[in-house]
């Protein structure tokens, strides 16, 4: 059946495969991939977890690389079928310099491509954003919108202008000739954010809360709406685009598609107290809420000591004009388009995502 080694002939790349999204992808990948011959997870700092992988059926093959050198991405790429490029430089904060952010999303995604068209490997799956469409500069809501929804992207921050430049390149890579005369077949997924096991920031406000006396103070209306999506999902999302992208390469090749679940839309602060609460804090009366200029002055304010320290000492708080800016918009997507085109259902539901998540805070 499915899993005799006869039908075990693919290898994957996981590009930031010890990354939290990259390790539910190559976790999922193993589950869920019969296929799977070969697993390359590659990244710039490599997990221990992934010793413990190595005693099953799959081979897998622990890369320590930089993408953002070409001849390390293309010596991983070759002989690949499929590759999925998470590995990104996540920062809103100004932990990186806008070259770095560059460098490592916008030249790590080019290096990517040419290693895909140099070498032959023909599906390219790529993680992008929901920050490549919005919260935009004027602070635009995006309400229920779609993968057509009209919506004014324009960014000043290096991380949306990074990832929107590498999804671009990505999706024009679609249809160019791989080695060996083939098309390369390319996609990208865009999640909102995300939670679940490993998230680094909701684990910074459960210890923010303990410092508080297990209190959080309400700083962004309810009413302003947030998706949010499981890792878990994000994961299946792109395992399953791997899957079906050569046979649905004419429908899927050069798209887009949001990532989405059935989490509830809801306020930043009140989706994270969906895990804190159990865990034993609680958001200071409801009604009570830090006010906006306050806020905007504290942001100011951490933006400025930031610039001010810099050459002495990283400071580089959650709290910054741009957090603020986006944990102050609403931004909720609503659409089937995965579904349409191929077949995603989410594989956790809403209560199985938020018990996992509770359990790992
Ligand atoms: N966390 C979130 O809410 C969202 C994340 N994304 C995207 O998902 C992807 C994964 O993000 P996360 O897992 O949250 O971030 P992460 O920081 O946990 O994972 C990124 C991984 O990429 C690796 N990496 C960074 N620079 C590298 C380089 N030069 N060469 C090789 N590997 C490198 C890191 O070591 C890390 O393991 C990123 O592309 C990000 O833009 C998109 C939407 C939401
Ligand atoms: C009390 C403060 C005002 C609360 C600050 C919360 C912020 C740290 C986070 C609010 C919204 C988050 C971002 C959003 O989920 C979209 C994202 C998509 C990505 O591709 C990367 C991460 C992020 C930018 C995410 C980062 C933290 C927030 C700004």
């Amino acid at each position: 059946m499915a899993d005799s080694a006869e039908t075990r002939k693919l290898v994957y790349l996981v590009t930031g495969g010890c990354g939290f999204l990259g390790e539910h992808v190559v976790r999922m990948l193993l589950q869920r991939e019969p296929r799977l011959y070969e697993l390359r997870v590659f990244d710039l700092h490599l997990g221990p977890w992934l010793e413990e992988l190595k005693t099953g059926p799959v081979q897998v093959t622990a890369i320590q690389g930089d993408v953002t050198q070409a001849h390390e991405v293309a010596a991983a790429v070759a002989g690949a079928h499929v590759v999925i490029h998470t590995a990104g430089l996540v920062d809103v904060f100004g932990r990186a310099s806008p070259e770095t952010i560059y460098e490592v999303n916008v030249q790590g995604t080019k290096n990517v491509i040419e290693a895909c068209v140099q070498t032959g490997t023909r599906f390219l799956v790529y993680t992008s954003s929901m920050e490549v469409v919005g919260p935009n500069i004027k602070g635009h809501p995006f309400y229920r919108g779609n993968e057509d929804t009209p919506y004014e992207a324009i960014h000043r921050h290096p991380y949306p202008c990074s990832k929107a430049q590498a999804e671009r390149l990505v999706l024009e890579a679609n249809g160019r000739k791989v080695h060996g005369g083939l098309s390369l077949v390319t996609c990208a997924l865009r999640p909102t954010g995300i939670y679940g096991e490993g998230h680094q920031i909701m684990r910074d406000f459960y210890h923010q809360g303990l410092r508080l006396g297990g209190r959080l103070f309400r700083a962004i209306p309810a009413s302003v709406e947030h998706s949010r999506v499981y890792v878990g999902n994000v994961a299946w999302m792109h395992v399953l685009v791997a899957q079906e992208l050569e046979q649905r390469a004419a429908l899927m090749g050069g798209q887009v598609y949001f990532c989405y679940d059935e989490s509830p839309y809801k306020s930043y602060e009140d989706f994270n107290m969906e895990f804190l609460g159990p865990c034993g804090l609680r958001l200071v009366d409801t009604r009570l809420l830090v006010p906006y200029w306050l806020l905007m002055l504290l942001a100011t304010l951490n933006a400025l000591l930031q610039w001010l320290l810099r050459p002495l000492l990283l400071y580089a708080p959650l709290l910054n004009p741009y957090t603020l800016a986006v944990a102050n918009t609403t931004f909720t997507v609503s659409t089937d388009k995965a579904q349409r085109h191929f077949g995603y259902k989410p594989l956790f539901s809403w209560e199985d995502s938020r018990t996992r998540t509770i359990r790992w805070v």
